[in-house]
């Protein structure tokens, strides 16, 4: 007896004993996946260990039927294949790719071992079903739905036990099992591990394969393609979602529906799944995405977990009658000077869009954020790329003007209205905007009296400066802006519903740095605004620096960041910033200390009005120095009674 035959005699005799339960199956098989398999071919399909079956190869015509049903996805599947092979062969592998039911539709293989090859049926038209050749990896993968190396031993018939053979299973858009893809070789070392890579490899080339017939089957529909990694996103996008004009999943690759969950229960249901339930966006949000451009990525985040995923459209091949409806959506004006503001932050991108959408009608435009988040910026840039471009941007920060002056400052007076007024009288900050934006910062501050007075001015379009007889008609868009809740305030009766109503056109969100997708947007666009205005030489940030500023929680965002790339390049050398330039807070993990911790009243009178002195009232200079924002700053002054010298009518000045 040859040793081959040897080691058969001893296989029949495992399986055997095995199927008389004389080893239990945590021992033999090596995993419970051939285990399962093994008592399939003994009780299901009746196999007989002791009567080794030779490869079965089916006739031409069977194998011309099983062919011609899956043509299509044989010309997808192709290059694929081919590449694979390409990989592999030097290695003693052949590659095989069967249909659903285990039947080699399509092989590649060395001429030179045709014999051996063909007798081991790893060859065209071999039938790899379980019911036929037993425990097998095609055979198996297809029972199991599983990805699986069958090694040696595995296998329930000895006649393969010097094979080894690694299969992965190619699943249609339904889900369904449509083919399966197998690297097989004839000898193999003994170690199972030895396959580890084939079975990485086969499983890749399967995804693949299924990704290139899933796009090629939803080749005239927009296909939402999304991955965790912004990067891979347009080459190996991991999900694929074929959507209609609603924005609802008509069909998605296996990994689409591991993250979106059952959905061909939910289709049976009749449920059409939409993208917008399973990403925090609005359906303008996926339309927004560019076809034709370089940036056509878009950041998402998923509703629930929060975790960010990033999205390109694949444009359909043909533009149907329905998709072509998508161009409303898809008419997402470029505005340069709004688009600048972010990059692939879904909350921003929302925000832009709105008001971009906003930016030419007359409704009131709140803007929400925390402080620093660049809500002064944003309704610049509103105004700048408005039809009131032209004219006045006047911003107040009414916790700026102590509450005395604020009405004067607003609505102006007439000469001789009170005594130290002007001579000539003065025009108010509201009336010095007509015809452009006013914008009313830290709202949330406006004393109630004068929130009556300027709800007037929003319903009637007309102010009436202090000692004046007759109203002055006045036409300006209205901006506001606040970090308070409006309304804890309106409860608390601090500030009036129908102000907020006036005011609240429509609400613009700016997220803090800390959630924004878009960081490093961010962080560079800063940077360079800051080296472009002449406000920094032309430094450039370390990977190490960039890495410590997107992990830090920026509790004083954009402003802090602004604050601490000024710090870092006073203190970089040679035109570069590295972690250890940048303030010590942003690189070690204690959390700087929040505004709303430090003492309510900020430092002692003398110490705040010093610093006043010493940066000749600049605000945001002594905002700097107490790491703090300018409102802030101003509401020290208020609480301690310090008003700025201009309100005075003085070159300086102390406190009340
Ligand atoms: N997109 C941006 N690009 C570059 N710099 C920005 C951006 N957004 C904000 N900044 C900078 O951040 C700082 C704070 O911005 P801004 O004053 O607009 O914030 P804010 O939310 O109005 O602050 P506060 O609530 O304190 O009034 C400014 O120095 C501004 O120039």
């Amino acid at each position: 007896m040859t040793a081959q035959q040897l080691a058969q005699r001893h296989h029949i005799d495992t399986i055997l004993s095995y199927a008389e339960g004389g080893q239990s199956a945590t021992e033999f098989p090596e995993t419970e996946l051939i285990g399962r398999s093994w008592k399939r071919c003994i009780s299901e399909y009746g196999l007989d260990p002791s009567q080794p079956r030779s490869a079965r190869i089916v006739t031409q015509q069977t194998l011309r039927e099983h062919q011609d049903s899956v043509d299509e996805f044989l010309n997808v599947a192709r290059a694929g294949v081919e590449q694979l092979y390409g990989m592999i062969s030097h290695l003693g592998y052949v590659l095989l790719l069967t249909d659903h039911r285990g039947i080699t539709v399509q092989y590649l293989g060395d001429r030179r071992s045709d014999r051996r090859l063909r007798q081991a049926g790893l060859y065209l038209g071999a039938d790899w079903s379980e019911q036929y050749a037993g425990t097998c990896a095609v055979g198996t993968c297809i029972a199991e739905h599983q990805a699986l190396t069958c090694h040696r031993v595995d296998h329930f018939d000895a006649t393969h036990i010097s094979l080894t053979c690694t299969s992965a299973p190619i699943l249609d858009p339904s889900g369904k099992l449509l083919a399966v893809l197998d690297i097989s070789a004839l000898d193999s070392p003994q170690a199972r591990y030895s396959q580890t890579f084939a079975l990485n490899l086969t499983q890749l080339y399967a995804r693949m394969i299924e990704d290139a017939y899933f796009l090629r089957r939803y080749r005239n529909q927009v296909i939402f393609r999304c991955d965790a990694s912004r990067e891979f996103v347009q080459v190996n996008g991991q999900y694929l979602f074929a959507i209609d004009e609603a924005g609802r999943v008509e069909a998605s690759n296996t990994a689409g529906r591991a993250l979106i969950g059952d959905m061909p229960r939910q289709k049976a249901m009749g449920q059409k799944p939409g993208l917008t339930q399973f990403f925090e966006c609005q359906l303008e949000d996926i339309w927004s995405i560019p076809f034709d451009q370089d940036d056509q990525v878009r950041a998402f985040r998923r509703q629930g977990s929060g975790d960010t995923f990033f999205a390109a459209l694949i444009q359909p091949r043909i533009v149907s009658p329905r998709s072509a409806g998508t161009e409303t959506f898809a008419a997402d004006e470029q505005v340069p000077g709004l688009d600048r503001l972010a990059a692939d932050d879904p909350v921003m991108r929302r925000t832009l869009g709105l008001a971009k959408r906003l930016r030419n009608r007359d409704v009131g435009l709140l803007i929400l954020g925390e402080t620093g988040t660049g809500k002064e910026i944003l309704a610049r840039a509103i105004h700048e790329s408005s039809n009131r471009s032209k004219r006045s941007f006047v911003a107040v920060n009414c916790a700026a003007i102590p509450e005395s002056l604020i009405e004067s400052e607003l609505f102006g007076y007439v000469a001789g209205a009170f005594t130290g007024a002007r001579t000539k009288g003065m025009r108010g900050l509201i009336q010095q905007a007509d015809g452009g934006t006013l914008f009313l910062d830290e709202i949330g501050d406006m004393p109630l009296q004068l929130q009556t007075r300027l709800l007037r001015v929003l319903a009637e379009g007309e102010i009436l400066p202090i000692g004046a007889d007759r109203p002055v008609r006045v036409n300006c868009r209205v901006i506001a802006a606040t970090h308070q809740d409006l309304g804890q305030l309106i409860e608390r009766g601090d500030f009036r519903a129908d102000l907020y109503y006036r005011l609240n056109g429509a609400s613009l969100k700016l997220p803090p740095l800390r959630q924004r997708a878009d960081r490093l947007h961010v962080i560079h666009s800063v940077l360079d605004n800051l080296i472009a205005g002449g406000g920094l030489s032309a430094v450039r940030l370390r990977a190490d620096a960039v890495s410590a500023l997107l992990a830090y929680d920026w509790p004083g965002n954009i402003r802090q960041l602004v604050n601490a790339l000024m710090f870092a390049e006073a203190t970089c050398d040679g035109g570069e910033i590295t972690a250890n330039d940048l303030p010590e807070e942003c690189v070690s993990d204690r959390m700087p200390p929040l505004e709303n911790d430090l003492s309510a009243t900020g430092p002692e009178s003398t110490p705040l009005l010093n610093a006043l002195h010493a940066h000749h009232w600049n605000i945001s200079a002594v905002a700097r120095q107490f790491g703090v924002s300018r409102p802030t700053v101003y509401r020290w002054m208020g609480q301690q009674g310090i008003i700025l010298p201009r309100f005075l009518g003085r070159g300086d000045v102390s406190g009340r």
